[in-house]
């Protein structure tokens, strides 16, 4: 453990960081971690129990004590206020691992001691649909701040931290590359939401006046930044796409599906072009800049195992 009197944070090395386990049990089957990995790469069992058990530890004791405080809440105000779900970010480039991270979170703590309800939703459903980026010139910037309706999503969390029982979110499909029209994720009662996106630690810049006052990491109870080195995140682009190529691609309705017949070489270059013109573009304008404002960072390395995590000192 590395504590810098100079950093917000405590470093801990991916060995310390595996002690701290403690007795949480190994709660998922090797087919449960099958059905958690990816879509390319192995995540193995030995990855669950060093990272992400002692992480779901930590999770669940930082829930537990939220809940301590919502009853001493109650207790001062001498009336049982409504129950809000306990929100947690998980931000990072495009091709970090957002999603997949998120997905092993929320299993691991769907399967805590009093099997809470754990939702997980994705900012991407809050893009501005095709025919809007389209008519405003912003279809080469999806996933830059101005893609994203961010009035709609912070409706959504200041509904979901307001202890309403249903809210609903808009669904994307990497398929379509668009919004589905009129298809909604429906989020009821959870006693944990975890939104994955990466813009969840942005904050609107100031001279835009139109935007709420407010950052969708308000609404958070805890945030989880995904880091890489950028010549990884961008070789897991590239290997994503060109796995997709074989795979989502062929079909009818994908959006991509001009793609599907490019040779592997080829598709290495387009993947790369979008990458250098888009994400990273974005990588470096817009997402970098939030790291340093997420409650954990968690870091990986080559193979996507995670070489450190920092902790922010509470
Ligand atoms: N922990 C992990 N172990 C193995 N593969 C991973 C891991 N995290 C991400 N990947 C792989 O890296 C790629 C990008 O991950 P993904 O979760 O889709 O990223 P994001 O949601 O940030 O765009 C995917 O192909 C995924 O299978
Ligand atoms: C929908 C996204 C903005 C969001 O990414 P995610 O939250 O899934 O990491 C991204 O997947 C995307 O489509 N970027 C635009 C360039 C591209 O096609 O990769």
């Amino acid at each position: 453990m590395i504590s810098t009197k100079y950093s917000p944070y405590i470093t801990f090395s991916r060995e310390a960081w595996a002690k701290l386990r403690f007795n949480t049990p190994l709660t998922l089957t090797q087919s449960e971690i099958q059905e958690l990995q990816g879509m390319n790469e192995k995540l193995s069992m030995k990855e669950v129990e060093d990272i992400y058990l002692p992480l779901t530890r930590l999770l669940n004791l930082y829930i537990k004590a939220s809940q301590q405080l919502h009853t001493v809440t109650d207790e001062f105000f001498g009336e049982k206020t409504r129950k809000v779900p306990y929100v947690i970010g998980v931000a990072g480039s495009v091709a970090v691992g957002k999603s997949t991270t998120s997905r092993i979170l929320q299993s691991l703590l769907m399967r805590s001691p009093d099997h809470p309800k754990v939702e997980l939703v994705t900012t991407d459903g809050f893009l501005y649909p095709n025919d809007v980026l389209n008519k405003n010139g912003l279809m080469e910037k999806k996933g830059f701040p101005e893609s994203y309706n961010i009035k709609e999503l912070i409706t959504f969390l200041t509904n979901l931290k307001s202890g309403d029982t249903k809210v609903k979110a808009p669904v994307y499909s990497h398929l379509y590359y668009d919004i589905i029209p009129n298809t909604y994720q429906e989020v009821v009662q959870p006693d944990i939401v975890i939104i994955e996106g990466i813009n969840v630690l942005q904050t609107p810049k100031n001279e835009d006046k139109t935007l709420p006052s407010v950052y969708v990491s308000d609404f958070f109870d805890l945030s989880i930044f995904v880091d890489a080195d950028e010549k990884d995140i961008q070789q897991w682009y590239v290997d994503r796409f060109k796995l997709l190529k074989d795979t989502a691609f062929t079909k009818r309705e994908s959006y991509f599906k001009r793609f599907a017949d490019l040779s592997v070489v080829e598709a290495e270059k387009v993947a790369t072009d979008i990458w250098n013109n888009i994400n990273k573009k974005n990588l470096d304008l817009n997402i970098k800049p939030t790291k340093n404002r997420a409650d954990i960072i968690v870091r990986k390395g080559k193979n996507h195992s995670v070489s450190n995590i920092k902790l922010r000192k509470i």
